[in-house]
């Protein structure tokens, strides 16, 4: 509580220091910087949603800021309409465009994503100096302010306005970042997997996210246009994207603050490029604080070689440069290049990441009391087995080219079982588990549950039609604490419809969600552990997540892939214990595990895979005997046996529970 009472009270004053200085400062230059500060304080809030939370190099906010600007421009100048619809027109372009662009765009990964971003942002460059009857080309565009309430908006009321929308935006956002749609922006760059099978739409939300993000840019046109009054095509070029990216990123990802602050500086960047003098100091202290950090981590052994030294170089570079060039202005774009490179290298986290750390750790302020655990029974309600078959399988194919990874696979799992699935390396278990969970879509064959079709080739739709898995290899959201790894996939707790979470009314779920994610994490022994990130968990600890969390799902079926795979000793009997938990609760598994003394301590039945068919079914103790078996794993017919040569079902290297 404490904490966040800090942080309001921190964003209270500086919006109201903010508020009050168009009352002290009568200098417009001033006024006109700060009403800039403003106006990309909302355009960098917009390219953190995708920069920051979804992950990806978003190369056309740019454009996104031209096209508001140009209808808020349009609808004053043409319609005649005043500067409350122009704005909310603005914003309604870039959602709009934003969404459109997203839907294929946000099919695509990484380079490619950015290339079409980029893409956009020079066509609609070349739209707006096309379309002269409209936006008057190269002529650029004039209007004027129209007045609000006929009140014309003399700059110190501009400035106002400006900041309000600030101030609103900052607080709906910091609601909507705060509640599950923040968490799954941060799940899906984690691991869009995972985020997927845990019944979080990874698509839709990065296309929400995007069209946000594209919305608060065309809100930030329109101020732009009534700002200037004046707009030119080749004023939202990838010069201008490139000043974005570096405030979004110097400033700090995933931080409202950030924008902030990497807005001030792209402020501040002309003015501090067309004095030289000012240049020259504000280098030569960019160059004294990558030493001191780069000797720094240097001798703490946090920073590698490269790391420390590379900014160090980039910052004397613009050091020297300082000295050599006459007219800074003229080496600007290489100037920013040499910034953006030396705060990506030297400070990935961005000034807010350092200065929260620091700031962390001067205060040391503890975090608000965790709540009280829902009752399980709550959470997870233990349900009766009725032995019914819950999961069939029935002539499953699923075939890579020629390789038939599961080749005419027809398995029936009761209800409340613990079913094993074992069988040599290779012989088709992670593909069964993968087709059931729609990671892969069959080839032929068909997936029942209780009785109906399972979604085929979608994880999402088989995660709510009630199949949770974990993985082989883990897929936790490293990023994000142990509590919210499992708050993100909690099922029938998240009910606010979107705008009731962005003014902050979605807060007693989220209560409820924290206690009912606490509830899981205390039946797998880490309730103490609840606010480490997942990432610094240990190795055993973060298994045991990835079943806490697909409970959260309150699954029908759970299948779990290998979870006793690298685990000691003692954590594979935690596993087992926790296993057992998990199936007095009535929830049936999957189990797909090498440990052999595992799967005979928890499975009731066993299906052998071999070359993608079943080779044996039965009792653990049964199918290990099986001719077929042994031959599997041992790669030739069962010799007369002597009772100590039992094979370790399990692969070529058994490895001991
Ligand atoms: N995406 C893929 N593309 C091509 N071949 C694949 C793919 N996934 C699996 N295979 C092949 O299908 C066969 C079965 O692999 P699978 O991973 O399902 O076996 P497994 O029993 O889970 O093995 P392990 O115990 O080593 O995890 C193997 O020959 C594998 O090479």
């Amino acid at each position: 509580m404490k904490r966040i009472l800090l942080l309001r009270g921190a964003e209270l004053i500086v919006f109201a220091c903010l508020a009050t200085i168009p009352l002290l400062v009568v200098n417009p230059y001033a006024l006109g910087l700060l009403t800039l500060l403003a106006i990309y304080g909302i355009l960098l809030i917009g390219l953190d949603v995708t920069v920051g939370y979804l992950g990806q190099v978003n190369l056309g906010h740019v454009a996104f800021l031209g096209l508001g600007a140009y209808t808020a421009g349009l609808v004053v100048t043409k319609l005649g309409l005043g500067m409350g619809p122009a704005l909310l027109a603005a914003m309604a372009v870039g959602l709009l465009l934003g969404g459109l662009l997203a839907l294929p765009a946000l099919r695509l990964e990484g380079p490619q994503f950015a290339l079409a971003t980029l893409s956009f942002a020079a066509l609609s460059t070349t739209a707006l100096n096309e379309l002269e009857s409209l936006t008057g080309g190269a002529q650029g565009l004039s209007l004027s302010r129209p007045p609000v309430f006929g009140h014309v908006l003399t700059p110190p009321l501009f400035y106002w306005l400006c900041m309000a929308l600030l101030a609103v935006v900052w607080m709906l956002m910091r609601n909507l970042l705060a509640s599950q749609w923040g968490r799954a922006f941060e799940a899906l760059r984690d691991s869009p997997i995972a985020t997927d099978a845990m019944g979080v739409g990874t698509y839709r939300h990065k296309v929400a996210a995007f069209a946000l993000g594209s919305g608060l840019g065309g809100l930030a046109g329109g101020l732009y246009a009534f700002n200037f009054q004046y707009l030119q095509p080749q004023s939202f070029t990838y010069d201008l994207m490139i000043i974005l990216l570096l405030g979004v990123v110097l400033g700090g990802r995933k931080s409202l603050w950030g924008a902030f602050v990497g807005s001030s500086v792209i402020v501040l960047l002309p003015n501090l490029l067309s004095n030289r003098h000012l240049f020259q100091i504000f280098s030569g202290l960019g160059f004294a604080a990558a030493l001191a950090a780069g000797l720094r981590g240097l001798a703490k052994q946090t920073t590698r070689p490269f790391q420390a030294l590379a900014p160090v170089v980039a910052m004397g570079l613009l050091v020297v440069g300082g000295f050599l060039v006459e007219n800074t202005e003229d080496w600007r774009k290489a100037i920013f290049a040499l910034m953006l490179f030396s705060v990506v290298v030297g400070l990935p986290e961005g000034l807010m990441g350092f200065l929260s750390h620091f700031l962390a750790r001067l205060f040391r302020v503890p975090h608000a009391p965790l709540p009280e655990p829902s009752a399980l029974e709550d959470v997870l309600p233990s349900r009766p087995a009725d032995g019914a078959p819950l999961l069939v399988l029935e002539d499953l194919k699923r075939h890579f080219g020629g390789v038939k990874a599961v080749d005419g696979l027809s398995v029936s799992v009761q209800s409340g079982a613990i079913h094993g699935l074992i069988g040599p390396n290779g012989s088709g278990k992670s593909t069964v588990v993968n087709v059931i969970s729609g990671l892969y879509t069959p080839s032929s064959g068909r997936v029942l549950l209780r009785g109906s079709a399972l979604p085929t080739g979608s994880l999402f739709r088989v995660a709510r039609a009630g199949v949770a898995r974990t993985f082989q290899n883990l897929q936790l959201f490293g990023e994000l604490t142990a509590l919210e790894n499992v708050m993100v996939a909690l099922k029938g707790v998240y009910r606010s419809p979107l705008p009731m979470v962005l003014f902050g009314l979605g807060r007693a779920e989220e209560r409820r969600a924290r206690a009912d994610a606490l509830a899981l994490l205390n039946l797998i022994g880490l309730r103490g552990q609840a606010l480490n990130k997942a990432k610094d968990l240990t190795y055993g600890a973060q298994r045991f997540l990835e079943i806490a969390r697909a409970l959260a799902r309150k699954p029908d079926l759970l299948i779990l892939d290998e979870p006793a795979a690298g685990l000691a000793h003692p954590d594979v009997l935690q596993q087992i214990e926790i296993i057992k938990r998990v199936h007095q609760r009535g929830i049936t598994i999957i189990l797909i595990e090498h440990h052999m003394d595992v799967v005979s301590e928890l499975c009731s039945t066993v299906t052998v895979l071999d070359g993608g068919k079943v080779i044996a079914e039965g009792a653990p103790d049964e199918v290990k005997r099986h001719p077929k078996v042994v031959e599997a794993y041992l790669g030739q017919p069962p010799q007369p046996a002597s009772p100590e040569s039992d094979p370790q079902p399990g692969g070529p290297a058994p490895q001991p529970a």
